[in-house]
């Protein structure tokens, strides 16, 4: 596998190395030992997720507050995404700034997103399969999130607004303004 840093301070892409032969391919999708040690993260991921979404659904952007923040390694199983993390470490240097990279079922890109991020995801195809690991449990009490299309975030979906899907929940995620108080 290697590593790609982003400029976002302990958020990187993983790319896994691929065997392929004339019946497919085959990769090690995690491997505790070798991602500890080739990104120095010693993550304990203690919860396993999956979701499926159809073309233009958006799930975000999404955070658990306080003692039940969450790391995540995310990835795609089938189907592309524009994933998109929110750096909401107060003391970061990069505070508020976003970075988006396509996750998809040819790259098997993996992203590394740390605790103090929002995080969400737009599918690009015609429907997507997403799979995710979690360094601590839901906690359905500290949910929170920002509004997909806050203007002061200002992240370019790179989509028509008026095709996006959302939850009924993320249709009413708060302003980044109104959740800096929390933060
Ligand atoms: C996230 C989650 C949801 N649920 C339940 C709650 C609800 O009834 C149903 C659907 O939940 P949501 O609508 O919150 O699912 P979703 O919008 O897919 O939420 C996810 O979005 C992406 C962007 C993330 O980063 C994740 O951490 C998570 O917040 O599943 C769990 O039981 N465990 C979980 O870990």
């Amino acid at each position: 596998m290697n590593v790609k840093p982003t400029f976002l301070e302990g958020c990187f892409i993983v790319e896994p190395g691929v065997y392929k032969d004339n019946r497919g391919y085959f990769f090690e999708s995690f491997n505790q030992q070798e991602f500890v040690g080739k990104t120095g993260v010693d993550v304990d991921f203690i919860q396993d997720n999956q979701s499926f979404s159809t073309k233009g659904v958006l799930r975000g952007l999404h955070f658990q507050k306080g003692d039940f923040a969450q790391a995540k390694l995310v990835r795609v199983v089938r189907g592309e995404v524009l994933d998109v993390v929110v750096d909401l470490r107060k003391d970061s240097k990069t505070f508020k700034q976003s970075f988006s990279v396509i996750l998809n079922e040819k790259n098997n890109y993996q992203l590394y997103i740390p605790r103090g991020f929002a995080h969400g995801f737009l599918t690009l195809s015609e429907s997507s399969i997403f799979s995710y690991k979690c360094d601590n449990y839901y906690h359905k009490e500290s949910e929170s999130g920002i509004r997909f299309d806050d203007a002061d975030l200002g992240i370019d979906w790179k989509w028509d607004k008026s095709e996006i899907i959302l939850s009924d929940k993320d249709k009413e995620l708060p302003s980044f303004k109104e959740l800096l108080n929390e933060l």
